[in-house]
């Protein structure tokens, strides 16, 4: 048997037509233009590239891109300063502060000082409590984007066992919630879970986020089930280059599971799509408007 390879990056393609569509549309009938303003402090290469493509990803999709940088030595007052300035701005729907930051500045609350409605990371605690109680919420990208995958793959989601390897606030615990919300009985298994690759295998839908390169081997997996990748670990490659690799043994897992999530090209384009598709929701909300439909 041979897995169905889901490809991330067509999928978030798709989404991001969408998103154009409902956000011309916007622009149309409302007068509304989506902006998003991204906070970058120093200069870590693979933060820049990241913000770079975020920044490509909401111009294409019709909206405003707002980028901040900040240098390295930037206090934690300068960029308080600064996140109530975007708060205040009527042309900002949505605002991302690019993690990790700098030591000298205090990420919790800064994270806390963002408008919660205009938190397109989902990261606020307004969010977080918004979410696991069915309320209209901005939800953190990459389980949002997790979520879309797996819908793609089943109709329903409803009575299936999900299995999440990982409990952080930014993808593990959310993406427990969103999957709860789709009627799924959830696990979320972690460093001191007993009998991990057991566990593992009674799931359906099983994610890792774990942050592990290839941990999940082929045997944790059930046959036929669906295995999406959250990973995205730099390992030394051939002749002195560097790969990406996820949290699942790629290969062994195309053997056993009925539809597994390519790293790159599966769950990392879905969380790009996911930020626009947040900062679209952000500027429906913030103008009273029903969720955009893409
Ligand atoms: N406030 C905040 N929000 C974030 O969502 C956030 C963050 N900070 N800090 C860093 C992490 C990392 N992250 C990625 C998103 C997409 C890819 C992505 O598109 N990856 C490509 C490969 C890119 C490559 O080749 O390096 C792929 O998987 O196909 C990667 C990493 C979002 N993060
Ligand atoms: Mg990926």
């Amino acid at each position: 048997m041979t897995a169905k390879i889901i490809d991330g990056k067509a999928i978030a393609q798709e989404l991001r037509g969408n998103i154009a569509k409902a956000a011309a549309e916007l622009a149309k009938d409302h007068g509304i233009v989506p902006g998003l303003a991204v906070v970058l402090v120093g200069a870590d290469p693979a933060s820049e590239v990241y913000v770079r493509s975020k920044s490509k990803a909401v111009t294409d999709a019709g909206m405003k891109s707002f980028d901040h940088k900040l240098p390295a030595d930037t206090s934690q007052d300068d960029l308080l300063a600064l996140i109530k300035q975007l708060n205040e701005d009527k042309n900002v729907h949505g605002i991302l502060v690019q993690l990790p930051l700098p030591s000298q500045i205090d990420s919790t609350l800064v994270l806390n000082s963002i408008d919660p409605n205009k938190d397109v990371d989902g990261f606020h605690p307004v969010n977080a409590g918004r979410l696991a109680t069915g309320q209209r919420a901005l939800v953190p990208c990459t389980p949002f984007g997790c979520v879309i995958l797996a819908k793609k793959m089943h109709s329903s989601l409803s009575g299936m066992n999900a299995v999440v390897i990982g409990r952080s606030n930014i993808v593990g615990k959310p993406l427990a919630q969103l999957l709860l919300a789709e009627n799924c009985t959830v696990t979320v298994a972690h460093s001191k879970t007993k009998d991990l690759p057991g566990v593992c295998r009674e799931a359906d839908l099983l994610f890792a986020a774990v942050g592990r390169p290839e941990m999940v081997k082929g045997d944790w997996i059930k046959p036929g089930a669906t295995v999406i990748d959250v990973g995205i670990n730099r390992v030394p490659g051939e002749a002195g280059k560097t790969k990406l690799v996820g949290d699942v043994d790629y290969k062994e897992a195309l053997a056993v599971a009925g539809a597994v999530t390519p790293v790159p090209g599966g769950v990392g384009p879905m969380t790009i799509a996911c930020v626009i598709l947040n900062t679209l929701r952000a500027a429906c909300a913030s103008a009273g408007l029903p969720e955009p439909k893409v």
